[in-house]
């Protein structure tokens, strides 16, 4: 099968004055892939989402989930998608049971055990009326409501804001659970280090427009590198400097560190002019290269 979700220049603006939401966005989901979409706050994830839910009405461009548009067909989309929104409005009188079981009716679901299951991993508290739950008990209700019946694609927006490491932990094996079953997960984050750990590809947002979409690999691969020369005696920094792909060098006597955005093999040239007594020549985490498309201080590049 082909996409799951599929969008084709797909526009919102907001309101008379058209402010940005998000920008011709073309993005490509497949069945049994687990798809993080990454952007720092408002560039556009959570208009993504609720577009993709039929929550808001596409400015331009299209959307299809299953094949069914998001807009015209979204009964049929929401009959086939798990969705967590980014705030969600909780009965507060409700306890989490009474919440689970009305969906259960909704939705025509009649066994609770993977309701139950996943409260009891992610120590959710079933007996309390909402309004005693703090913001992550809350979210974790509003994860169950989104997992429990196992449908075919998940939507998930922010899913572990508010939860605690563990928790996160024990979330982010369920999503691998998920795509074991050979289902779909969509979810949005600015956690690095969780999408690097459970997310096949990885869609990057700035400002309303999609920016890049890649295996998670191999964006970091194809990412600069930290290098780290240690020499025997002390060594003219100036060469390596001038290498094309070399930034940030620092020298200190016999040792060099510098990030390296250029195939290695002049600097390894270079370095082979001199005695080296070590090398350390390692990947950037998911963090660091996200920081390249956005800057330190959210410019870009
Ligand atoms: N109802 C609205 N009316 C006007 N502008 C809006 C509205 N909702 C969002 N925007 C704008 O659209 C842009 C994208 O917002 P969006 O909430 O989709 O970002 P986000 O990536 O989900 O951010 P966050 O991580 O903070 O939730 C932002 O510039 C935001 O100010």
């Amino acid at each position: 099968m082909g996409a799951v979700i599929e969008t084709r220049a797909l526009t919102k603006t907001y309101g008379r004055r058209k402010s940005r939401g998000i920008k011709d966005v073309d993005l490509a989901v497949e069945e049994g892939e687990v798809f993080g979409f990454l952007g720092p706050n408002g560039a556009g994830k959570t208009t993504t989402i609720r577009l993709l839910m039929g929550f808001l009405r596409p400015s331009g461009g299209r959307a299809r989930v299953f094949g069914f548009d998001v807009w015209r067909e979204s009964v049929e989309v929401r009959a086939r998608v798990g969705n967590l929104p980014g705030e969600f409005a909780l009965e507060d009188r409700m306890t989490g049971e009474d919440l689970i079981r009305f969906f259960a009716r909704l939705r025509g679901v009649k066994d609770l055990g993977y309701a139950h299951e996943l409260a009891e991993r992610l120590d959710a508290e079933l007996e309390r009326p909402m309004r005693r739950l703090s913001r992550g008990n809350k979210q974790k209700i509003g994860l169950i409501q989104a997992m429990f019946h196992r449908p075919p694609l998940l939507v998930l927006d922010e899913p572990t804001g508010g939860l605690d490491p563990l928790v996160q932990e024990e979330f982010l094996d369920i999503v691998e659970e998920t795509r074991d079953e050979g289902r779909t997960v969509f979810f949005s984050s600015h956690v690095l280090s969780e999408v690097e750990r459970v997310c096949d590809r990885v869609g990057i947002i700035r400002d309303g427009e999609l920016v890049e979409v890649e295996p998670t690999d191999a964006l970091v691969d194809k990412a600069f590198r930290h290098v780290r020369l240690v020499f025997d005696g002390p060594v003219d920094p100036r060469p390596f400097e001038a290498l094309p792909g070399v930034e940030d060098l620092k020298a200190d006597g016999a040792r060099l560190t510098f990030t390296l955005h250029e195939s290695p093999d002049a600097m390894i040239k270079l370095a082979a002019k001199h005695r080296l007594v070590s090398m350390e020549y390692e990947r950037p985490s998911l963090e660091e290269v996200f920081l390249t498309y956005y800057g330190q201080n959210g410019g870009g590049r």
